[in-house]
């Protein structure tokens, strides 16, 4: 039976709503606790489905939390790509990593030269940024070539998995060190200062100063260190553990991140080439996975090509976009989105929302959505614009705080923007495709290690809604595929704008 074309192709909205995802209700789903007249009016009255968003759906390890980067480049490409947790796994696996001919040749040198190898990144299993189970191989590498000092430099995580287990992670690194024969935990500090991404530099110098030159507070034990935090495991302090004596990174030593996740990395990674190279420290280093660092760092473990989709194809038909976020999220509307790859595109627009640059999103849980809602209002009232792509951040951003009154608010504030979007489409006889990147409000509580149930501020692997308001409401409204993923997002958003899905993508136009 052929159905009738239910949806004028046409120009339309592609609205990211970060963190949206799916489940039950329940009391400790911030989405379902918030009053969101709009978003439930959409989800029950519009072609709407649920959109696969985590594990292998979208080139990721099963099992594992969806994340902005993952989502975004899947949604660009129109297909799962193999991302770098993934696959570090298969290097780890295939035993490439262990015998990788760089690693072994830096090893060597470092060893023969009686240097040290420094291995600093996130120590969790939250499986975004990075996971602890990698220090194993890198440890396993390092006792093969017998370097003689081998210095962890841990941060502490407390944002993909429950707070308060910072502590848990070191123990499992001191395990690790110990089944290798090498290594010692030598600082910790917390993700907020090791991993900012928003240019607060005065919070990376902190981590610089810390494993560059030791400054930080001394303690004889990694418990003491997590404790010493009054904000959780984010915030622990610059601190030196005492026992592993002198780890200040000298001439001749080797640095080897083991973050796979560049975004929240690379800062640090950046200023700590810069500082070492200021001091007259010539050190080699290695990433685990590719990082976007200023200066160059070779990578391991090389990144999945992400080309040949939405942007190329929006290129290649002449067509005009928008892409608007604020700061939090505007690399993942441009950069992610276009599949890891910082060239604009002719016809291609980009609008960076900047605000109070505090982050204090349990005070301030609107952001700066007012003036990211303003700017998709106008990019739709312009007739040269085929396609406006925004992220609203609040149910993500506000979501990692954990804190769930904040996130009930975010929430409303995004259906109060939605019902201000949805109108401006309808001004405009656009189409609208709303759709999670993966989940996170509607779950904001996890068991801990220790079998506790604690507030969590993080991802999950639940799916994520898909809707799609069509441009016209005279004919029979579409019905959508029950299970979709993430790779259908880019073939349907061309089906809507009347283009075919580009020739790289494996995803389907769900109408
Ligand atoms: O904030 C981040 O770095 C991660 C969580 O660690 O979230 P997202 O993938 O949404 O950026
Ligand atoms: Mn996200
Ligand atoms: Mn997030």
């Amino acid at each position: 039976m052929s159905t009738p074309e239910p949806v004028l192709a046409g120009p339309g909205i592609l609205l990211v709503l970060d963190g949206w995802g799916h489940a039950d209700a329940a009391d400790d789903n911030a989405l379902t606790l918030a009053r969101t007249p709009v978003l439930d009016n959409l989800v029950a009255r519009h072609p709407s489905t649920l959109a696969e968003a985590s594990g292998e759906a979208v080139g990721l390890l099963p099992g594992t939390v969806g994340n902005s980067e993952i989502g975004h480049m899947v949604i660009g490409a129109g297909r799962p790509l193999p991302y770098d947790s993934l696959l570090v796994q298969q290097a780890i696996d295939s035993g490439v990593l262990r015998t990788h001919p760089r690693l072994g040749a830096l090893l060597e040198k470092t060893a023969e030269a009686g240097g040290a190898l420094h291995l600093i990144g996130l120590c969790s299993d939250g499986q975004i940024h990075a996971h602890v189970e990698h220090l194993s191989e890198l440890l396993a590498a390092a006792s093969a070539h017998q370097v003689q000092r081998v210095f962890i430099h841990a941060i502490t995580d407390g944002r993909d998995v429950a707070d308060h287990t910072g502590e848990t992670y070191l123990a499992r690194v001191a395990e690790l060190t110990a089944q290798a024969g090498a290594g010692q935990i030598a600082t910790v500090i917390g993700r907020g200062y090791a991993m900012d991404k928003a240019g607060n530099l005065d919070l990376t110098e902190q981590a610089v100063a810390l494993v560059a030159d030791g400054h930080g507070s001394p303690t004889d034990s990694a418990r003491a260190a997590v404790g010493s935090s009054e904000r959780g495991d984010e915030w622990v302090p610059a601190t030196v553990l005492t026992p592993a004596g002198d780890a200040r990174i000298t001439d001749g030593d080797m640095v080897v991140w083991f973050n796979f996740r560049s975004d929240r990395i690379q800062q640090f990674a950046d200023r700590l080439s810069e500082h070492l190279m200021a001091t007259g420290r010539s050190v080699d280093m290695v990433s685990l996975a590719q990082y976007d660092t200023r200066t160059a760092i070779p990578a391991l473990v090389e990144r999945a090509d992400a080309s040949g989709g939405l942007a190329d194809e929006l290129a290649a038909a002449g067509l005009r976009s928008v892409r608007i976020a604020e700061a939090e999220k505007f690399e993942h509307v441009t950069y992610y989105i276009n599949g890891r790859d910082a060239a604009v595109r002719g016809k291609e627009e980009h609008v960076r929302i900047t605000g109070d640059a505090k982050a204090d999103y349990v005070a301030r849980p609107r952001m700066n959505l007012d003036r990211v809602t303003a700017a998709v209002v106008e990019a739709a009232s312009r007739m040269d614009v085929d396609l406006v792509i925004a992220n609203l951040a609040n149910i993500d951003v506000v979501g990692h705080t954990g804190n769930l009154a904040a996130t009930v608010t975010a929430c409303e504030a995004t259906d109060a923007a939605m019902e201000r979007i949805l109108q401006a489409a309808r001004d405009s006889r656009r189409w609208v495709l709303a759709v999670g990147d993966h989940g996170n409000a509607e779950r904001m509580t996890k068991q801990a290690p220790d079998g506790t149930v604690r507030p969590y501020g993080g991802h999950t692997t639940n799916p994520v809604p898909l809707v799609v308001v069509p441009n016209r409401s005279d004919t029979p409204a579409p019905v959508l595929p029950e299970r979709a993923t993430l790779a259908d997002v880019a073939p349907t958003v061309l089906h809507l704008l009347g283009h075919k899905p580009g020739s790289a993508m494996t995803g389907r136009p769900l109408l």
